[in-house]
């Protein structure tokens, strides 16, 4: 079995606040792992430490089983292949879905590509494909602006893609959608899994049990336990904490 990422005693200390108390955490080649946890469990600063925004005090962060990820800015970890999309939006709504994703595309290769380079036809037809992946194809010449709250989270999802990652980390990715989004968003995780393995922080427990193999369930900023939906929902420990709050 080969790891994409695994975590060794992660500690985080926010003067003095133990946010991240010895996390060990492993996610497969081609996995589409859910994290769980109450609120202030630790698992957004774990993300953060994971795409360097935020540095470990203590630990080991390994990608792909060779490179070290905590010493490294944020941007050599994402020019490895860790994606991680926010919350907050930052998509230019003054543009289209094909102009974002064309920007997107060709960051990796800094400002004077952006400005003056043109896209090859199998640049354009990568970025059509994409389009119908992430459901935005037939909106692709509309302004962003005008997309609804998933569609502009989707958009979101395929900046991320556009830079072939290995890893994606999302955070409470369906916050805010619709029933129908949610399905298709569970969907889209699905197809990305093809290609990248997915680390997804998530509150709503109906997702989670649809769309989840495997989940790791964090309490006080540490792993309290993993396995399926079914296997945690019958931990004693996991009830106390969490499921038992929220039924
Ligand atoms: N920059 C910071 N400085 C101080 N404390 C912080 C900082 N960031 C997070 N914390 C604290 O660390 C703890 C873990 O926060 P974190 O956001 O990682 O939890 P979470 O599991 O993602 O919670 P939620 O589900 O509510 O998003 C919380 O008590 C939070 O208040």
């Amino acid at each position: 079995m080969q790891l994409i990422l695994s975590c060794h005693n992660v500690m985080v200390d926010f003067s003095g606040f133990k946010a991240l108390q010895g996390v060990d955490l492993q996610v497969q080649n081609g996995e589409i792992l859910f994290l769980i946890g109450p609120n202030g469990a630790g698992k957004t600063t774990l993300l953060d430490v994971i795409c360097g925004k935020t540095k470990s005090t203590n630990g080991e962060v390994l990608f792909n089983e060779r490179i070290s990820l905590t010493k490294l800015p944020e941007q050599k970890i994402v020019h490895e292949g860790v994606a991680r999309k926010f919350q907050a939006p930052s998509i230019f709504l003054q543009l289209t879905p094909f102009e974002i994703l064309e920007i997107a595309m060709k960051q990796k290769k800094g400002l004077f590509s952006i400005l003056i380079a043109k896209m090859s036809k199998a640049q354009q037809e990568k970025i059509e494909l994409l389009l119908k992946k992430i459901n935005l194809y037939d909106v692709r010449n509309d302004l962003a602006g005008s997309l609804a709250h998933g569609q502009k989270q989707w958009l979101e999802i395929g900046m991320q893609l556009i830079q072939e990652p290995k890893l994606l980390l999302l955070d409470e990715p369906i916050a805010g959608m619709s029933g129908e989004e949610r399905t298709k968003t569970g969907e889209l995780i699905k197809e990305i899994a093809k290609t990248c393995s997915v680390l997804i922080v998530e509150h709503d427990m109906d997702f989670v049990r649809k769309f989840s193999t495997r989940v790791v369930v964090m309490h006080e900023g540490r792993v309290l336990c993993e396995g399926t939906m079914e296997e945690i929902k019958e931990n004693e420990e996991v009830k106390n904490v969490y499921l038992g709050r929220s039924g």
